[in-house]
């Protein structure tokens, strides 16, 4: 880790293309705090996310990165501070309500239907979207299937986008991992999120799978718009696909700034080469 993380720092030393700007908020977490018994996993957090962005969230192992994005979709909540998405500070909710107000996630350990299809898997991300459930479509199959055919055109539009054609019919079990990945990204996007959290996107993945799934994180934030916070241990893949980064290290915020700010931080090179706090 600690090499990987030097060549990329000297990497962004190199000539770069001009920073991108956002300027509307769309969620800001502030002074959040979470414990598990005697456990603090985040200590007095803030950051924000901008409309349009690609938001990186790293730290070494135990750092607080997934807690974070589960407090972000409702999954845990925290004994302290609070969430501002989208102008308004949010009550407690679950992450299937966090879903329907647009937030979408995948998971560190690929979490789909192994036995169903790609199609079948990437339609169940569609559920939230459906008006009519099983019952109305049993009552009043026309306008159902109607519905159901929109859908199945946005399933499909997602299956081109992201290359997995070839792959529509298979069991996703039968796959292989970056391919899972992919089909969990496509599942995600079925959701038509605003914010996307990605949990190590790359995990477990060769270089070319690497390189296939940044091109896709990539065009989804710019063909769909998508607004998108990783959490990705590859340093190297983090400081070329994010505008921002967010440092955390013992559930604490160790720095916040551009690839370019964080890399060349002392403190957050002390983390990475394992420096003993204070
Ligand atoms: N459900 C839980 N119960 C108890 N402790 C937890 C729970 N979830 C996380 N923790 C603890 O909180 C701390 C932060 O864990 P978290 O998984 O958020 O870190 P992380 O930065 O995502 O780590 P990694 O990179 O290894 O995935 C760790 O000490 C972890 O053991």
């Amino acid at each position: 880790m600690s090499e990987a993380y030097a060549d990329a720092a000297v990497s962004a030393g190199a000539p770069q293309a001009p920073a991108r700007v956002f300027t509307e908020t769309l969620l800001s977490v502030d002074d959040i705090s979470l414990s598990f018994g005697g456990v603090k996993a985040i200590s007095n957090v803030s950051f924000d996310i901008k409309q349009g962005e690609i938001r990186a969230i790293i730290g070494p192992n135990g750092a607080g990165k997934t807690s974070m994005l589960n407090v972000i979709n409702g999954f845990y909540h925290p004994q302290q501070g609070r969430i501002t998405y989208r102008g308004k500070v949010r009550k407690k909710m679950r992450p299937n309500e966090a879903a329907k107000t647009g937030i979408a996630r995948t998971f560190q350990n690929v979490a789909l239907f192994k036995g169903m299809s790609t199609l079948d898997n990437i339609m169940t991300g569609r559920l939230l979207k459906m008006k009519r459930n099983f019952f109305w479509q049993a009552l009043y199959w026309g306008p159902a299937k109607a519905e159901e055919l929109q859908h199945r055109e946005y399933v499909e539009h997602i299956i081109d986008f992201l290359e997995i054609q070839s792959i529509r019919r298979t069991p996703v079990g039968r796959l292989p991992y970056g391919l899972q990945k992919r089909v969990e990204l496509a599942r995600a996007l079925a959701m038509e999120p605003h914010l996307l959290l990605l949990d190590e996107p790359m995990a477990g993945m060769n270089v070319e799978e690497k390189e296939d799934m940044s091109r896709f994180i990539l065009d989804v934030n710019d063909e769909f718009g998508t607004t998108i916070a990783l959490i990705e241990h590859d340093i190297g893949v983090v400081m070329d696909l994010s505008d921002r980064v967010v440092v955390l290290d013992y559930g604490r915020k160790l720095a916040d700034g551009t690839p370019d700010e964080v890399s060349r931080d002392q403190k957050v090179i002390d983390a990475y080469l394992g420096v003993p706090h204070e």
